[in-house]
């Protein structure tokens, strides 16, 4: 997608062929940065601190990890201490145990001469697929879009809310719960987004509004406690959220407060999607509450906040009282009961084992 106008990936390969580039996402929406990732202990560092963020861009920049790791030393010992640090950095988006698993068990079968660059090519062609896969999640979320503006008789305002950011800053290029938003306003839908702010870190203020607004898409951000009171008075005709971890059963694990949308979604009919790609899928977890991890981060996320001051600089300020302790859970699961229905690429499941199954059909026989 873009910004002000230049097609950008979230993350890609410098001209010297072997940096790895991102989006400093803790600089966003104020001053668009990149940075070069030169170590898998910078990967890492990005990854923990939040440079980069969202499932399938987290397991993205854990496979270039491990490719800087086999650059560095292609020995088995340095690919185990890698995969390892790698994986500690974020517990919950199960996108990065996926893409090391992809990568260390692809070169644990070449001798360590042939490691760097097969992983460099692996970490490219996951990034290149998760676009198509994204891409096909956008045309299935577009025939909910375009079915439900043509059920209420094509309203000149198509109301659309989501939390967090699961747009293309959260993968590689496209999104998953925007996806079907961008294609619906290509498609000429009127949509209008509802941008949950998402506090403590703001994913909806700071990144979903900005790239919506680069693209060009109508969108209002809202506190995160105004969902409920615009459902009940019918200002609400969908919810499209992302996910980072759905188990084979269909509950669903996505940024905090999601759950409290999905309530209030059900209490007042309004349809609830969650869009995801396979990689989101943890096929050997059964009950999302019992078994997700849920990542807790500093309280300091809570307690500080950043913004732009009047002169233009960025500033943190603290916001509670001195000696107020503060809780920082990032995530929280949605049972499967709540979910309409999950948009994935290879077309809309029920939330339920049965739905996962019709369309992974080969996940049976594991
Ligand atoms: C397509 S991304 C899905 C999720 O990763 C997204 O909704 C989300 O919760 C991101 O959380 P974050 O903590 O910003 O990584």
């Amino acid at each position: 997608m873009k910004i002000y106008g230049k097609s950008m990936r979230t993350i890609w390969v410098a001209a010297d062929s072997w940096g790895v580039e991102i989006i400093d996402q803790t600089r966003l929406p104020f001053e668009v940065e990149t940075r070069t990732l030169r170590s898998w202990q910078e990967a890492a560092s990005a990854i923990r601190d939040m440079v980069v963020r969202g499932a399938p861009l987290i397991g993205a920049t854990g496979a270039y990890g491990l490719a800087l790791a086999m650059r560095e030393d292609s020995s088995d010992e340095n690919l185990e201490r890698a995969y390892a640090a790698l994986l500690a950095t974020r517990p919950t988006a199960v996108n990065l145990r996926w893409a090391l698993d992809d990568l260390r068990g692809r070169l644990t079968q070449v001798a360590p001469s042939a490691r760097m660059g097969l992983a460099y090519r692996r970490a490219a062609e996951i990034c290149d697929e998760d676009v198509e896969t994204c891409k096909a999640i956008g045309r299935h979320g577009l025939s909910i879009i375009r079915d439900l503006w043509e059920q209420k008789g094509k309203p000149p305002r198509f109301n659309v809310l989501t939390h967090c950011n699961a747009g293309w800053l959260a993968c590689i290029d496209w999104g998953t719960a925007l996806a079907p938003i961008y294609m619906a306003f290509e498609a000429g839908i009127p949509v209008h987004v509802w941008v949950d702010e998402t506090r403590p870190r703001n994913q909806g203020a700071s990144l979903t509004a900005f790239e919506l607004g680069q693209h060009g898409v109508d969108h209002t951000v809202i506190a995160d406690n105004q969902g409920g009171h615009l459902m009940q008075h019918g200002l609400v005709d969908l919810a499209i959220v992302g996910t980072d971890r759905t188990t084979a059963t269909g509950d669903v694990c996505n940024k905090i407060g999601t759950y409290l949308k999905a309530l209030a979604a059900h209490d007042n009919g309004v349809p609830f999607y969650v869009a995801l790609p396979f990689t989101t899928i943890d096929w050997t977890l059964e009950d999302g509450v019992k078994e997700i991890p849920i990542e807790e981060r500093d309280a300091r996320e809570l307690s500080h906040i950043t913004g732009r001051t009047a002169d233009g600089r960025l500033a943190t300020v603290d916001i509670l009282p001195k000696g107020s302790p503060a809780l920082n859970y990032g995530f929280d699961v949605t049972p499967a009961r709540l979910v309409t229905g999950l948009i994935t690429e290879r077309g809309v499941a029920n939330a339920s084992r049965n739905g996962l199954l019709k369309l992974y059909p080969e996940q049976k026989a594991k």
